[in-house]
């Protein structure tokens, strides 16, 4: 198990076709059990040219072998938070809604609409005696997201990228493995979709719930099923498009990581989402068993007091 102090502020979480960053220097892996079981992949803790350390997991497992339903949300974001991160920068490949989100472009979302089928692990406080709530009308930090996206846009802006950002939209959730069908893909830009993903729950609910600044830059990857007069999704295109975004991804990724260090290290974004969970349970202090408050203190290390 990791010491729970290991200097790592920042945590990348890496999603279809991302399944390493470039421009770091690799320090060590981190093969961590968590009271939630093991995160999809190790932890991967490499350097900054600073000397300031990443740590990295593949959603998906490095071979991409694990399905959108059956990601270890919980070990993935406990063991991040365990280890000491503080905010996480997660990339997922979505497909758009909309028409002026083509392939290749970047959006970094501010809503989510959730359409899971509730067979994911997605919340700590269940089935342990102990009723707690998390805030979850802004699902993503507001800060980081704020802090973010002026600087993806910048380097996505750079001549040798040349890719479009969009800021202030909503994914939706889907369970999957299946893609959409059109009537649905149809209904969810109804109701005000704009890309659509399968991973991005429970993972905010879980950073939320462990007190984690988190923010999703997702990379379109094609436009689902709700064109007509086009052919649905197919996988072939979405495997295509995610490795020819790939490299925009790491760029960006190389291109944050540092100022989100330091922004996270002068303690400036962490004011909104940290210590939000302090005053959220319910049930008395006496009938909450020693071992219950013993798992949740991995995660919130007030339950130690
Ligand atoms: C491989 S297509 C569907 C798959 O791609 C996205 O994965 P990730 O969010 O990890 O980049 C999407 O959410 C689906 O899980
Ligand atoms: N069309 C789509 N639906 C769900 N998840 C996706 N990931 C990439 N494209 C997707």
């Amino acid at each position: 198990m990791a010491s729970g102090n290991e200097n790592v502020l920042v945590g990348c979480i890496g999603g279809s076709g991302l399944y390493h960053l470039d421009n770091l220097t690799f320090v060590k892996k981190l093969d961590i059990t968590t009271p939630w079981g093991k995160p999809s992949s190790p932890i991967t803790i490499s350097s900054l040219p600073s000397g300031d350390l990443i740590a990295f997991i593949s959603r998906h497992g490095p071979d991409h072998s694990i399905s959108p339903s059956e990601v270890p949300g919980r070990a993935n974001i406990a063991a991040l938070k365990h280890i000491g991160v503080q905010a996480v920068i997660a990339f997922s490949a979505v497909g758009s809604l909309r028409e002026e989100i083509a392939p290749g472009h970047f959006v970094i979302p501010d809503q989510i609409i959730d359409r899971t089928k509730g067979i994911r692990e997605d919340t700590y406080f269940r089935g342990i005696g102990v009723v707690m709530h998390s805030m979850f009308g802004e699902p993503f930090s507001q800060k980081l997201n704020g802090f973010v996206a002026p600087r993806v846009e910048a380097i996505l802006k750079k001549a040798e990228h040349n890719v479009e950002l969009h800021t202030g939209k909503t994914v939706v959730c889907m369970e999957g493995p299946a893609f959409s069908t059109r009537a649905e893909s149809l209904m969810y830009r109804q109701w005000g979709g704009d890309i659509i993903n399968m991973s991005v729950i429970p993972e905010a609910k879980l950073a939320r719930e462990a007190e984690l600044d988190y923010t999703l830059i997702c990379t379109s990857t094609d436009f689902d099923a709700w064109r007509t007069g086009h052919a649905p999704v197919t996988v072939e295109e979405v495997v295509k498009t995610f490795h020819t975004n790939s490299a925009n991804a790491r760029a960006v990724a190389a291109g944050i990581l540092q100022d989100v260090h330091d922004v996270v290290a002068e303690g400036k974004v962490l004011d909104e989402i940290k210590g939000s969970m302090r005053f959220s349970c319910v049930t008395k202090r006496d009938a909450q068993s020693a071992e219950t408050r013993e798992k949740l203190a991995y995660i919130l290390p007030y339950f130690t007091e």
